[in-house]
């Protein structure tokens, strides 16, 4: 069954035991640790009940941590250590179990000072913060009996154990040490000889005996301590109270406090001990490696537990497994200097703890009993006494006593000598010990090194492992590499002979372009040749124009002017005739004033005088008829004169038609032919242009198709490439790659996009010229329909003319016919036909002259603008097309570049297989084994077998490697081949 005691200590009842307890206490860094600014190698953490140990191998940090049953870092006080260990243990002791405290470290570290502690008690009755276990213990003890009301008694012992011998620090005899001899009852129990007990009454008086005793012990200024304890110490003590039980019996409950301040476990060394001291230090390291020992064996549950091989494991056998309660203070200091210390106490107190102890409640005596055992007690020390006395304790005769003297005398002769070989074989064995415990320690040391050998070859071994497979994979890495250099040599020279096709193919465009250039050039003076003959045409049918214009109104002139004679001689002979009719008309008048007058004369004579009037009538009638026939006559004379005059004009004016439409027609087929020399050309012009975009076109559909061509073996390529290559290579390549496939995709794309760009733009301007060609030669025609509408329009007008004029004439000698009256009206009808006739033609040949000019200038304007344009187109396609090529250029420049680069990239990759040659190596391999020039530069690197020899190489002979090479060379079998450059 588990249960818990009241400081905490988990513990099994039954035969399990109770562990130690094992509290650590690390003391805070002195003045001179903080003048050095020490470094702290000590990590305490009083929550999780664990120290850090910090140690520094070569640039390995290693932290050891330690758990104990409680932890107490540099600024616990030592009121915190007293509540938390000490309190519950002082009443356990007052329930009746023996308790035993005790300090354990190294020098230095603060066992005293947790043991007994500094300073003293106020005059208000508190201690000082310094005040150790003791008397805190000490003053809890009488405060509880004292509180309870107890009948007790408490008597101390205060011993101390030096280079193994037992002193009573309490004996009255101050000068003479008395040595107190262990001595075991018959149940084992140790107990010992001649101690005086000290019956105290009070804690002042404790703390009296305590000063008393502590100024006895052996102490000394060591390089560690300046008051350092030599010696262990051991104070005890014991309580019996008396209780009475419910029967009402008496009985005495014994319950006692070992509290031990051990010397401080150190290196002999470091302690700076010699001599003397050395012997002391070795005792006290004796007695604490006995302890060690002790501990283990306990720990380790052997056989035998060596408690009799030193006085302080025999003392403290009891505490540790035996029936009394034990808690270990382990103290240790926080420097650096102190490390292998500090790392030895924590070993020793983390075994400790697990000690088993079985501890049990002391016996409660009955008083009868008690005053029985002192009873016998005391007579045992009467009789001592008596004998002592008496001396005369046994009887023997004198010669025996004599002889059994001088035996005896002999026997301690030899026991001292005994002893003293004891003392030496002690000291051996101590120095055997020490060199076993060293040995150990290094055997311990070097089996933590063999386990780390053994970590670090079993990790060599995993790194050879690995490094063997990294090596078979960097061999076969180099296997797929030199494959893959194959590859990229097989490709590179597939990429140069694409190359050369390129740019066989590329000069055969060249070819094309310069041949397109030619036909252009060609065009370009036949458009010239048409332009300064459509000028020479245009200026000769200027010419003409201007000619038959000026002809024209040479003869429009003549007709004028004939016009003018015609009406002048009509007019005159006109007045003529009026002035007959006027005549005629006096003639008449008068004839008829005269017949009237007669009439009148004769009214009145008579009716006879009217048949001679009648007959004068009649006669003058038929005179007037003769005159007015004469009159006809004479006017149809006339008017068959002004006939026969206006047939005249009516044929001149038909010849000046005539000549007219002539010239017209002429002009009209002049410019016809021009126009059709125009149409054809530009029919060829389109035809050239429609050639040109073909020609575009198919070279763009080349560029794409090599483009395509060219990047879908790359991808295929690059594709191949990857998978062949390792991980490591296919991620640098995959970048490279997707870096080449990206700048090839941009230029394809920028080229493609450009020319598609450039074709639509000259696909556009092409349509433009083509619809300006279309719409310059729908203008073109509706202007030659419009002139021939015009033409014909004229050539109705002038037969209208014609027309009108013979009707305007036959109406005329009509009108004319009819009689005077009609005669001014035919006149001013004919003067305004034939003014309107004039003016209309006049104004429509100016017109056509106008529009002709127009027509004139728009033609060459447009002719010109037209010759512009395709000369600026061209140019355009002239500077695209050399654009396109320079483009091409670099861009096979770049691949020549990038090629190269990747033979540089291939050579840097082989660099640790490139052999440089001198020059006169060169000079001796072209001399003597009639290498040409070539061998050394194409490609940039030559290849030898791998197995030439570097140093061979470099001095002739050379025909066994170049041999081997060629053969190599012939059989196509480079692999692992080296390469060779020659040495600039
Ligand atoms: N926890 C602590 N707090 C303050 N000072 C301490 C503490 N521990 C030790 N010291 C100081 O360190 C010095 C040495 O302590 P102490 O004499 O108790 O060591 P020790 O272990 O008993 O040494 P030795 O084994 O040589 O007797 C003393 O001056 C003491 O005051």
């Amino acid at each position: 069954m588990l249960w818990s005691s009241e400081n905490g200590t988990t513990c099994n009842k039954d035969d399990k035991g109770v562990n130690v307890q094992v509290i650590l206490r690390c003391r805070p860094f002195n003045e001179e640790d903080m003048r050095a600014k020490t470094q702290s190698v000590v990590t305490c953490n009083d929550d999780k009940q664990e120290v850090i140990v910090t140690q520094n191998m070569g640039n390995k940090q290693t932290d050891k941590t330690f758990s104990f049953d409680k932890v107490f870092g540099p600024s616990s006080k030592q009121k915190d250590l007293y509540d938390q260990v000490v309190n519950p243990i002082v009443n356990e002791a007052l329930e009746g179990y023996n308790w035993t405290i005790f300090a354990y470290g190294q020098t230095g570290t603060g066992k005293t000072y947790t043991m007994e502690g500094e300073g003293g008690k106020s005059k208000n009755g508190e201690f000082h913060e310094d005040v150790g276990v003791i008397p805190r213990a000490v003053e809890q003890l009488f405060d509880t009996l004292e509180a309870q009301k107890s009948e007790y008694s408490m008597k101390v012992t205060y011993i101390e154990l030096y280079n193994e011998e037992i002193t009573d620090l309490l004996a009255h005899d101050d000068k003479s040490k008395k040595h107190i001899s262990l001595m075991e009852d018959g149940k084992g129990a140790v107990f010992m000889r001649g101690l005086e007990e000290e019956l105290v009454r009070s804690a002042d008086e404790i703390h009296q005996i305590l000063q008393k005793g502590s100024a006895k012990k052996h102490t000394a200024d060591t390089l560690i301590n300046t008051q350092s304890n030599r010696s262990h110490s051991l104070f005890t003590i014991t309580i019996q109270i008396k209780e009475i039980t419910s029967e009402g019996v008496e009985i005495i409950k014994c319950g006692k406090l070992n509290l031990v301040d051990l010397a401080g476990s150190e290196n002999i060394l470091r302690s700076g001990a010699r001599e003397g001291r050395a012997r002391e230090a070795g005792e006290i390291n004796k007695s604490l490696l006995t302890l060690g020992r002790v501990i283990n064996a306990l720990v380790d549950h052997s056989g035998h537990v060596p408690y009799r091989d030193s006085k302080l494991t025999r003392l403290l056998r009891d505490s540790l497994g035996g029936k009394t309660k034990t808690c270990i203070i382990a103290t240790v200091s926080p420097s650096i200097h102190s490390l292998e210390e500090t790392q030895n106490t924590l070993d020793y107190a983390y075994r400790a703890k697990s000690i088993k102890n079985r501890p049990e409640v002391n016996h409660k005596v009955t008083k009868p009993a008690a005053v029985k055992e002192l009873y016998t007690e005391i007579d045992s020390l009467k009789q001592e006494l008596h004998a002592t006395r008496e001396k005369n304790g046994v009887y023997i005769p004198h010669d025996r006593y004599v002889s059994e003297e001088a035996a005896k005398k002999v026997m301690s002769e030899k026991l001292e000598l005994k002893s003293k070989e004891l003392i030496d074989l002690q000291e051996l064995l101590f120095h055997q010990q020490k060199l076993t415990s060293e040995l150990s320690q290094k055997l311990e040391n070097t089996e933590r090194q063999l386990k780390q050998s053994k970590q670090e070859v079993s990790d060599l071994k995993d790194k050879l492992r690995q490094a063997n497979e990294t090596t078979k994979e960097k061999e076969c890495f180099i296997l797929n590499l030199l494959g893959s250099e194959k590859t990229l040599t097989e490709r590179a020279v597939e990429l140069h002979s694409e190359l050369e096709n390129a740019t066989s193919e590329v000069s055969s465009l060249f070819a094309k372009i310069e041949h397109k250039n030619h036909i252009e050039d060609g065009n370009k003076v036949l458009i010239k040749s048409f332009q300064t003959l459509l000028a020479q045409h245009l200026e000769v049918l200027h010419k003409i124009i201007v000619d038959s214009v000026t002809h024209q109104e040479q003869e429009l002139n003549a007709i004028e002017e004939h016009m003018r004679s015609f009406v002048s001689e009509h007019n005159a002979a006109a007045e003529g005739l009026q002035n007959r009719v006027e005549k005629i008309n006096d003639v008449f008048a008068g004839g008829v004033k005269s017949l009237v007058e007669l009439a009148t004369e004769f009214s009145g004579n008579s009716e006879t005088a009217l048949g001679n009037i009648n007959s004068e009538v009649v006669k003058h009638s038929s005179a007037l008829a003769e005159l007015i026939k004469e009159a006809s006559i004479k006017v149809g004379d006339i008017l068959d004169d002004l006939h026969g005059n206006l047939s005249d004009q009516e044929q001149s004016i038909a010849a000046i038609w005539e000549q007219q439409h002539e010239n017209q027609l002429r002009a009209y087929q002049t410019a016809q032919s021009a126009s059709s020399v125009t149409v054809n050309f530009f029919k060829t012009m389109s035809k050239d242009i429609f050639t040109a975009i073909q020609m575009v076109e198919e070279a763009r559909g080349l560029y794409d198709q090599k483009l395509d061509e060219f990047s879908k073996k790359y991808e295929d390529f690059a594709d191949g490439e990857n998978k062949q290559l390792l991980e490591k290579m296919a991620e640098l390549l995959a970048s490279s790659n997707a870096k080449k496939k990206q700048m090839v995709q941009t230029e394809v794309d920028g080229i493609q996009s450009y020319i598609g760009s450039k074709s639509y733009t000259l696909h556009g301007k092409m349509s433009n010229m083509h619809s300006l060609t279309l719409s310059t030669e729908d203008e073109y025609t509706r202007f030659l329909g419009k002139t021939e509408k015009h033409f014909i329009e004229d050539k109705n007008t002038t037969q209208n003319g014609k027309d009108g004029f013979t009707a305007i004439l036959q109406n005329w000698t009509t009108k004319a016919r009819m009689g005077d009256e009609g005669w001014s009206q035919v006149q001013e009808s004919i003067s305004s036909l034939q003014k309107m006739h004039l003016e209309s033609m006049n104004s429509k040949i100016k017109h056509a002259l106008e529009r002709n000019q127009a027509i004139h200038n728009r033609l060459s304007s447009v002719a010109s603008t037209t010759l512009e344009e395709v000369h600026s187109q061209s140019l355009t396609s002239t500077e695209y097309i050399l654009k396109l090529d320079q483009e091409e250029n670099e861009g096979i420049n770049s691949l020549t570049r990038r090629s190269r680069d990747a033979m540089k990239d291939m050579e840097t990759a082989h660099s640790d297989k490139i052999i440089e040659i001198s020059k006169d190596t060169k000079k001796c391999l072209i001399n003597e084994y009639m290498v040409d020039d070539s061998f050394f530069s194409t490609p940039k690197f030559c290849k030898l077998p791998s197995k030439v020899n570097t140093e061979e190489f470099k001095t002739p002979p050379f025909e066994v490697l170049l041999d081997s090479f060629r053969k190599a060379q012939e059989n196509g079998d480079l692999n692992g081949v080296s390469f060779l450059t020659v040495e600039e």
